[in-house]
């Protein structure tokens, strides 16, 4: 018989939950084991730690105590940490120290580390020094001795360690990081982001929320969802790997322009786009792209799980794209690609061509599995297809597995032995700006290529 204050009590661990009731079958507590931090025991008493969710998505630690003789509470100890195995036990933690309002540290120190000791993690904490090092780090790193990596910055930080890591993952299966063809191998190792950047848009597309706390709780349950994300390749040459959004043409001047204003901190996300929307330029391009198969689409809800979308004519010209070929017959194309069966050719004068390499949940309910696409607050209008959002005349919007956007009329000079475009062009690769060196480069999409900690906000 256990106690849980001064009433007697039976336990019961069953479908994955717990349950305290009275005899009389009052429930007193009753939490699912996938919500638990941790099980503790002193003497005759056993002390749960438990994460409960609020109606705003955040996490919350609670704690509740039971008694009983030695043998009860040990046996209840051994099955209750039996069925907490894939806790995480050890973690690389980098931290960008100026990330957003450069509180990295502050935020790691707060709120992270204590949770981290209380729950017995062995940790590697790297403060970082400079750009590019997180990715150095990942080259070499031993990842047999880490369950997982977490990154304590905003979206960059994440975009690099993730890069560092399904470069590492791909140098390790020996597989060519410059083929644009090539199919990645998936990273096993799940990345965590604690939020202490600008935007931390990744974080709340998670979690539903940026509170920090709520993001070491999801780590330490050790819970993690699979990712898509994107490769971008020019000039037989990987340029990054996209887990949000790519954008070229104006979201990649866009961006270009935030980065000469770097001084304005946060805020100048809110102001400059505008400017480099008033200046606006177009572009003429083809582009290429294999649309997702009907097998590869899933039954019961709209898969993003890549999209380009081709705002052209934006209030200035008539709508040009058109649809050049649909064919198995272009040796050139055929010789290029090995999945190209339904390639489309387009062509056209354009402002943008921007893709999202949208995460998915898969929710398996009784004889149902479901894809369901997540959006972060700010794209809700696109996760609703609100009027405002693609649903334009001038936005062609397509479901991909790949793009080859070539630009037309770029006229490229040769310095020495490189080559350079004559004009600048940009990509936006998940905030970070990209300038083209070859007027042609090449999209993929690679589902479930890396994994979260974490669980998709309801
Ligand atoms: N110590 C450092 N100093 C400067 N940059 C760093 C440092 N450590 C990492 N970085 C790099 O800075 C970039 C931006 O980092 P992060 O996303 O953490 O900050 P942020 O303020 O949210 O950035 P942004 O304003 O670009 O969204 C990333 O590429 C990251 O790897």
């Amino acid at each position: 018989m256990f106690h849980f204050g001064h009433k007697s009590v039976d336990v019961s661990l069953c479908d994955g939950v717990m349950t305290v009731a009275t005899p009389e079958n009052d429930i007193l507590v009753s939490i699912e084991i996938s919500r638990m931090l941790k099980v503790n025991i002193t003497c005759g008493n056993l002390t749960v730690y438990y994460v409960e969710k609020k109606k705003n998505k955040t996490l919350n630690m609670r704690t509740f105590s039971l008694e009983a003789d030695f043998e009860d509470i040990q046996k209840l100890y051994r099955d209750l940490d039996s069925k907490l195995k894939g806790r995480p036990k050890s973690l690389l933690v980098l931290i960008n120290p100026n990330a957003g309002k450069k509180k990295g540290i502050k935020v790691y120190k707060k709120i992270a580390d204590s949770l981290f000791q209380l729950c017995g993690v062995k940790l590697d904490i790297i403060v970082t020094n400079r750009q590019n090092e997180p990715t150095e780090i990942l080259k070499s790193y031993d990842l047999s001795k880490i369950d997982g990596i977490v990154t304590v910055g905003g979206d960059g930080l994440y975009c690099e360690c993730m890069n560092g890591l399904v470069k590492r993952v791909q140098q390790d299966n020996k597989i060519q990081l410059d083929n644009h063809n090539a199919d990645i191998v998936s990273s096993v190792l799940p990345i965590g982001i604690i939020p202490a950047g600008s935007g931390d848009v990744i974080v709340q597309y998670l979690h539903g929320t940026r509170c920090a706390r709520t993001a070491v709780l999801h780590i330490l349950l050790g819970s993690h969802v699979d990712s898509n994300i994107v490769s971008v390749h020019a000039g037989r040459h990987l340029l990054s790997y996209s887990a949000l959004v790519l954008g070229f043409g104006l979201f990649g001047d866009m961006m270009h322009d935030c980065e000469k204003f770097r001084w304005m901190g946060p805020s100048r996300y809110n102001i400059i786009p505008l400017g480099s929307m008033l200046k606006r330029r177009e572009f003429d391009v083809e582009v290429e792209y294999n649309p997702l198969t009907q097998n590869e689409k899933p039954k019961t809800a709209r898969l993003y799980g890549r999209q380009i979308s081709l705002p052209n004519g934006f209030l200035s010209q008539p709508l040009k794209l058109q649809r050049k070929q649909r064919t198995k017959s272009s040796s050139d194309l055929q010789k290029e690609s090995s999945v190209n069966e339904d390639l489309i050719k387009e062509e056209g004068r354009i402002y943008a061509v921007d893709s999202h390499a949208i995460m998915m949940k898969e929710k398996f309910r009784e004889n149902d599995a479901s894809f369901w696409s997540k959006f972060p607050d700010g794209l809700t209008k696109v996760k609703n297809e609100k009027p405002d959002c693609y649903d334009y005349k001038f936005v062609s919007k397509h479901e991909v597995s790949g793009y080859k956007v070539k630009l037309l009329n770029s006229t490229v000079n040769t310095v020495g032995n490189n080559k350079e475009l004559q004009k600048d062009y940009y990509i936006n690769c998940d905030g970070e700006c990209i300038r083209l060196k070859e007027p042609v480069f090449n999209v993929k999409l690679h589902r479930n290529a890396v994994k979260f900690f974490g669980d998709f906000a309801d």
